[in-house]
């Protein structure tokens, strides 16, 4: 698969609502690079690093961690990927991050799963997540083939810390108040692009349509 020109993209929507699932989707059919911020907040917090530390309780507490923070940690992972395609996944989550982003790049597509709140809540306090890799699991929709352990590492899963109910609802509104506008933001750049529905097996084949119509430079 060779990618021909620079791809970068997007993929929003509120927690819950199959980014990471969807992300590991387009990164296996169009060899995107998938950059997601929680992981990346994880894998700090897994390391014991300051930043990690401070950030730790934010999270927990389902708060968004302030943007010159977040808009740090994200803009130097990508100033190395210069010459790669991506998909940012969890960021921006702000009006200020994205203005950030689009102080450095020009963001080709945005991607928005639009999945009602009801569904969210029930898959969210069941998803299990391999933390190393960010792959994620769930009892009902996509079991691990030996329960408790990760597919392709054999690694224990875990249930984060913020995926409980309460936390859940915390994260629901922090993304009504401060995310939602983001999606204001991408529409009057006339980059969105909404999917709408409430299963990702079924909201993915117009996702890989669209992506199919958008990256024709892409070989199969
Ligand atoms: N029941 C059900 N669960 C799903 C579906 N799509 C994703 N999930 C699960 O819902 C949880 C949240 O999905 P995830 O991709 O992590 O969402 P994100 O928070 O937006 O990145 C995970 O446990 C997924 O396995 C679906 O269509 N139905
Ligand atoms: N762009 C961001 N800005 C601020 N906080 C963020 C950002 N991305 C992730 N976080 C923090 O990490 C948490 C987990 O994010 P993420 O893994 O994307 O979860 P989900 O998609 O399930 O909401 C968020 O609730 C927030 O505290």
């Amino acid at each position: 698969m060779v990618l021909q020109t620079i791809f970068r993209a997007v993929i929003m929507g509120p927690p819950g609502s199959g980014k990471g699932t969807v992300s590991a989707r387009i990164t296996k059919t169009f060899g995107l690079k998938h950059i997601s911020s929680g992981d990346l907040l994880r894998a700090n917090i897994k390391a014991k690093t300051e930043l990690g530390l401070l950030m730790k309780s934010c999270i927990d507490q389902g708060q968004l961690v302030p943007d010159d923070v977040m808009s740090r940690l994200i803009l130097s992972d990508l100033k190395a990927m210069d010459q790669t395609s991506w998909l940012l996944d969890g960021f921006p989550r702000t009006v200020s991050q994205a203005e950030a982003l689009d102080n450095v790049y020009r963001v080709d597509t945005v991607i928005n799963l639009d999945v009602p709140f009801q569904t969210i809540k029930q898959r969210l306090t069941s998803r299990w997540t391999h933390l190393p890799s960010g792959r994620v699991y769930n009892v009902d929709f996509n079991p691990p083939k030996v329960a408790g352990l990760d597919d392709v590492t054999g690694e224990p899963l875990v249930q984060r810390d913020d995926d409980t109910p309460e936390t859940v609802m915390r994260r629901l509104k922090a993304y009504e108040t401060q995310t939602e506008p983001v999606l204001e933001y991408y529409r009057s750049k006339g980059v969105l692009e909404v999917f709408s529905g409430t299963e990702t097996n079924k909201i993915w084949p117009h996702v890989q349509a669209f992506l199919h119509k958008k990256l024709p430079a892409v070989s199969q």
